[in-house]
C-alpha cells in the first residue's frame, strides 16, 4: 500500500464542476482522482486513490511523462487503464492513458511493494515494424547500419543505446551511445524505463524504450544493434520487431576484422571471440531470428540487407488517421462511450449545427502501452450526432 495522503485539497483538483466530476472514476472499491496541483507555480498532475474498503487516500507512484498539465476530461476504458483528453493542447498530443493495472502496472507494484500507476501517451496510427540486427563484435553490424542510415536518412532511425563501457575515440555521447553510470543504469532500469538491458564483454549495455519510441515518433523505423541476449528479452516483450542475425564468412575471418578495427586491447579482443562463438551457437536457437546474413563481401551483404526490409511492407507508416489536421489546437472533452469507441465533442461549437465537433476514438487495435507509447489509435470525424448515437445505442 502506498503512503496516506496528508490532505486532500478538493479545491486545487476543481478544474470546473464537470471536470470534477468526470475526473473522480470509479472501479471496484477504489476511486481514483485526477486532478492537478499548483506546486511552485508548477502545475502537474496529481492521482489520488480512495480506497472505500479503509476510507484511506492513497498517493500512488507515478510512472512516466506525463500530459502537458492542461483541463481535461477523463473516462474508464476498462479495469486497467483510464482515457484521459487534454484540452488546449493539439489533437495530436490530447489522448493519454492512465494505466492503473496493466501488466507493467501489476508488474511494477510488485517490485516497489506500493500503490503504481502509469502514463502512456496516445498515438495516432501503427508503426513499421522495429529493426533489431544483433550478431558477433567485429562482423560489421556497425558498417552495415551507417551505409543504411546514410543512403535513408529519413527512412530509418538509430536506437541509441545505454552503456557502462568507456567511449572509443570517435564516439558521441546521445550519437552513437548514451555513456552511462552503472548506478544510474541500473536505477533507471529497476524503475521500468528499459526495453531490455544485458551484460555483454564485461559492461552493462540497454535500450530505453525512450530511445525505441522517439525514433518512432519521428516517423522513422527503428534499427536496434544489440546483442542475442538482448534479442531474446526483445522477442519475449511486447515490441514486435524483426530479427537478423549478421554472420562472418569464417571464425578467422572475424578475427581479422577485430584486430584491423584497432578500437579493442588484446584482452578485449581474447573476450569478444570467446562469446563470439557463444553468439554463433545461440543464432540457431528456434524462434529467435527471422534472417540470417553472411557479411562476407559488404556491397552484397548491404543489397541483401536491404532486399529483407523492403520486403516487409505488412506494416505501413501510419493508417487509420482521419484527421485532416493534427496540429490544431483541439478542445474535446469526453462525451460517451461504446465497447470500442470513445465519442469527444468540441467545447467550442455547437454539436447539433457543427457535425464535425465530434470526434470518435477507435481503441479497437491499440499496441504498446506503458511504458511506451500506446499506439493503433484511430480518429474519425463522425458525420451526424445520428451516427454517434446509433454508435451508443
Ligand atoms: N542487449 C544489448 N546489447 C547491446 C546494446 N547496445 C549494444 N549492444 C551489443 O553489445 C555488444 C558490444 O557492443 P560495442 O561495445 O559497441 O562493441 P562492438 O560490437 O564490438 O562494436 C554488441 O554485440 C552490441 O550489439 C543494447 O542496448 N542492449
Ligand atoms: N564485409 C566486410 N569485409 C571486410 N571488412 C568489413 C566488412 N564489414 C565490416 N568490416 C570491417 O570490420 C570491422 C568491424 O566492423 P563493425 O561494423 O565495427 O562491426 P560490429 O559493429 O559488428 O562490431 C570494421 O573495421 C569494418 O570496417
Amino acid at each position: 500500500q502506498g503512503e496516506e495522503a496528508p490532505e486532500f485539497r478538493v479545491d486545487r483538483i476543481t478544474l470546473g464542476s464537470k471536470d470534477c466530476q468526470e475526473n473522480a472514476i470509479v472501479v471496484g472499491d477504489k476511486t481514483y482522482v485526477i486532478g492537478r496541483t499548483d506546486d511552485d507555480s508548477k502545475s502537474s498532475f496529481g492521482i489520488k486513490i480512495l480506497d472505500k474498503l479503509t476510507q484511506t487516500w492513497i498517493v500512488p507512484t507515478v510512472l512516466g511523462a506525463q500530459p502537458p498539465s492542461k483541463s481535461h476530461s477523463a473516462i474508464l476504458i476498462n479495469e486497467e487503464k483510464i482515457l484521459v483528453v487534454e484540452k488546449g493542447v493539439s489533437l495530436n498530443d490530447s489522448i493519454w492513458f492512465l494505466e492503473i493495472d496493466t501488466p507493467f502496472v501489476k508488474q511494477q507494484r510488485k517490485i516497489k511493494g506500493s500503490e503504481v500507476v502509469s502514463w502512456s501517451k496516445g498515438v495516432l496510427g501503427v508503426a513499421q515494424k522495429p529493426v533489431v540486427i544483433s550478431g558477433p563484435s567485429g562482423v560489421g553490424k556497425g558498417t552495415l547500419i551507417a551505409k543504411l542510415m546514410k543512403e535513408y536518412p529519413s527512412k530509418f532511425g538509430f536506437s541509441v543505446s545505454h552503456t557502462t563501457r568507456s567511449p572509443r575515440v570517435k564516439e558521441i555521447d546521445g550519437v552513437h551511445y548514451h555513456f552511462a553510470g552503472r548506478s544510474k543504469m541500473e536505477q533507471d532500469i529497476s524503475e521500468g524505463e528499459f526495453l531490455e538491458f544485458a551484460h555483454v564483454h564485461g559492461n552493462l549495455y540497454g535500450t530505453s524504450i525512450e530511445a525505441v519510441e522517439s525514433v518512432t515518433d519521428e516517423g522513422k523505423r527503428c534499427i536496434l544493434d544489440i546483442d542475442v541476449q538482448g534479442a531474446r528479452s526483445v522477442r519475449a516483450s511486447s515490441l514486435e520487431a524483426i530479427f537478423i542475425f549478421v554472420c562472418p564468412p569464417s571464425f578467422e575471418e572475424l578475427e581479422k576484422r577485430l584486430r584491423a578495427r584497432g578500437t579493442e586491447t588484446e584482452e578485449q579482443i581474447q573476450k569478444r571471440l570467446r562469446n563470439a562463438r557463444a553468439e554463433l551457437d545461440q543464432s540457431n536457437s528456434p524462434g529467435l531470428f527471422d534472417h540470417l546474413l553472411v557479411n562476407d563481401n559488404l556491397e552484397a551483404c548491404y543489397e541483401n540487407l536491404k532486399k529483407l526490409l523492403s520486403l516487409d511492407d505488412d506494416h505501413k507508416d501510419s493508417d487509420g488517421c482521419f484527421i485532416e489536421d493534427g496540429k490544431a489546437t483541439a478542445c474535446y472533452s469526453i462525451m460517451s462511450k461504446t465497447e470500442s469507441e470513445v465519442f469527444l465533442q468540441s467545447e467550442t461549437g455547437e454539436v447539433v449545427k457543427a457535425a464535425a465537433n465530434l470526434l470518435a476514438v477507435d481503441l479497437s487495435s491499440l499496441t504498446g502501452g506503458a511504458p511506451g507509447r500506446t499506439r493503433g489509435l484511430k480518429i474519425h470525424s463522425i458525420n451526424s450526432i445520428d451516427n454517434c448515437l446509433k454508435g451508443i445505442r
